[in-house]
């Protein structure tokens, strides 16, 4: 399994200088990691900087944000990185300050990758400055912003060399309060021992019944099924989840069909796509607290 690290966190922040001290410590323990990132624009100067660090697997989405170019991209980004590097051991992905990171979680939760990325968790960055003006932003970009530390499964409170004790003290505070179970560092320069931030992140999300990912209050949990599935009976099912299920995925074999279906769901909407091939039936499921969601097949 290759350990997947998503990095979060707003414009500006740190992520980059993070990226990069993370793949020097990686590389440095004997390991082979991998990026894959994301920017707007056709300008990609974060790839130079993590090219110019020596020779690491990167693909890199250009023109929009691992959210906006869907996740189809991203999936086939993601398995031509896996077949052009099969040593991987630990990927990390550097999403936009702009992306969602329920969004961005999403994108890497495959049915296709189910047995082969763990998805380890969210590190958020976030920008100590920022945070205290952070009234001084739009309301729908501060929203995304305090998203971006709700959701993380571990925060590095980054520039911290821009405040006095008393602010950094403040803010700190403020954060932990945001978000109470996410283990946290204060850094300059996004200096944070990787090791620490492996360690911490499993002591920050337990590991449930799932099978990738883990973590609170994002979960996600992978249901395998052996025999054909009855379509309106599974919707019944789908029915009868709670708001804390976000967003499920999946390769399904339906009762009748010769070939698999792609099944969505999101925001309580379904939607099915035939494929014109068979994939072992395997649903991905996004949300919180998801311990006890199964289904049984109609009988
Ligand atoms: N003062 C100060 N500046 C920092 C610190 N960390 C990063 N910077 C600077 O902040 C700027 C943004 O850093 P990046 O690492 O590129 O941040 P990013 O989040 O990748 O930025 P985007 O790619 O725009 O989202 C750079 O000019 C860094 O040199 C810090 O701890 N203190």
């Amino acid at each position: 399994m290759i350990d997947v690290y998503l990095l979060s966190g707003f414009l500006g922040s740190g992520k980059t200088s993070l990226l990069v001290n993370l793949v020097d410590q990686v590389k440095e323990s004997g390991r082979q990691p991998a990026v894959l990132m994301n920017e707007f624009g056709e300008l990609n100067i974060d790839s130079q900087i993590v090219e110019d660090a020596g020779e690491v697997p990167l693909k890199e989405l250009l023109n929009g944000c691992i959210c906006c170019t869907g996740a189809e991209s991203t999936e086939a980004q993601l398995q031509g990185l896996l077949a052009d590097y099969p040593e991987i051991d630990v990927l990390f992905i550097e999403t936009t300050g702009a992306a969602h990171p329920v969004e961005a979680l999403d994108a890497v939760y495959s049915p296709l990758f189910a047995e082969k990325l763990d998805v380890k968790g969210i590190v958020t960055v976030v920008d100590a400055k920022r945070w205290i003006d952070r009234d001084k932003l739009s309301p729908r970009i501060q929203a995304l912003f305090l998203e971006q530390v709700r959701h993380a499964h571990f925060m590095v409170l980054n520039k911290t060399d821009l405040l006095t004790d008393n602010q950094l003290a403040f803010v700190t505070m403020q954060v932990t309060q945001f978000n109470s179970y996410a283990p946290l560092v204060q850094t300059m320069n996004a200096k944070v021992d990787f090791s620490y931030v492996e360690k911490m992140v499993n002591v920050a999300a337990p590991k449930q019944s799932v099978t990738t990912g883990s973590g609170l209050p994002l979960v996600s949990k992978v249901l395998s099924f052996d025999a054909p599935i009855n379509q309106e009976h599974f919707e019944d099912w789908v029915r009868t989840l709670p708001d804390s299920v976000y967003r499920m995925k999946g390769y399904i074999q339906l009762e009748g069909s010769r070939y698999s279906h792609l099944f969505q769901y999101a925001y309580g909407m379904v939607n099915w796509i035939p494929e014109y091939m068979q994939i072992p039936s395997k649903l991905v499921i996004i949300g919180e607290q998801l311990t006890d969601i199964e289904y049984s097949p109609k009988n």
